[in-house]
């Protein structure tokens, strides 16, 4: 049974349809990127999922629940945990205040202690455990916000463009990252661009075109599919503005 299950899900943003009847199923324990060109509706989708929009009509399930209507706290206590674009780390507050804050919710005392320094050395941050969160790379505080959304312990990570302004080292170091959290059994959804990533990390495969499910299947499948490739280096990609 799939963990992550959208069915015939749309979003209408006046007249245009963003998102369009998308089917999206999620399987416990896989890597799944969702994928496609500027303007293809990933992050829409990617918001209907977290709750930041009511989708204009379908269903979202989450662990086998209806979460359609939920608010997005209550789909973080089912056991997602969200990790937005842009990085939103409290820029001030050092590396281990950010993750203290956010574990808090969970842990307690010494086991606190423990899981932040775990979380420090997973995240290679470590060395930078006691400097201001804004003088940290570009790649590290990306890196502290998957850290802070890993603190809430979720079964399903959804990572929006995770990589997004990372050099090549940082970005290839990401994956590594949700390779080894995958292999702890985590479920992660992740929307990106970066088709050298996307080989590197993705199991399965979800390609959005102009709001419709273009291709699905397995990461070798898709990155040879004709169809694909010309959606992504043909002309004409993208929705017109
Ligand atoms: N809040 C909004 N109001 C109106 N239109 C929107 C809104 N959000 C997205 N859109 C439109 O919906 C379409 C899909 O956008 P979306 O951002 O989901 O695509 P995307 O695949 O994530 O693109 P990109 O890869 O460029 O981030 C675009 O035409 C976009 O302009």
């Amino acid at each position: 049974m799939p963990i992550l299950e959208t069915r015939q899900v749309s979003k209408r943003f006046g007249g245009l349809t963003a998102v369009s009847d998308v089917d999206l199923s999620i399987e416990p324990g896989e890597i799944h990127c969702l994928i496609g060109p500027n303007g293809a509706g990933k992050s829409t989708l990617f918001k209907l999922i977290v709750g930041t929009y009511p989708p204009s009509g379908g269903e979202i399930r989450f662990r086998d629940g209806d979460i359609t209507q939920a608010k997005p706290f209550a789909r973080v206590q089912r056991g997602m945990s969200i990790k937005m674009q842009a990085p939103s780390v409290f820029k001030e507050l050092r590396t281990r205040q950010n993750l203290h804050i956010a574990l808090q919710q969970k842990f307690h005392r010494q086991a606190l202690v423990d899981e932040e320094e775990r979380l420090l050395a997973l995240l290679d941050l470590t060395a930078h455990a006691d400097k201001a969160a804004g003088l940290l790379s570009h790649g590290q505080q990306q890196w502290l916000e998957i850290g802070m959304a890993l603190a809430l312990g979720p079964e399903l990570l959804l990572l929006d463009e995770p990589t997004a302004g990372m050099s090549p080292e940082e970005t290839f170091k990401t994956g590594e990252l949700i390779k080894g959290l995958n292999a702890t059994g985590m479920t992660v959804l992740v929307v990106e661009h970066d088709m050298a990533f996307i080989r590197q990390i993705a199991q399965r495969v979800t390609v959005l075109h102009l709001g419709k499910v273009f291709a699905r299947g397995a990461i070798d499948e898709i990155v040879n599919d004709p169809g694909v490739i010309e959606i992504y280096l043909g002309k004409g990609h993208g929705r017109e503005h």
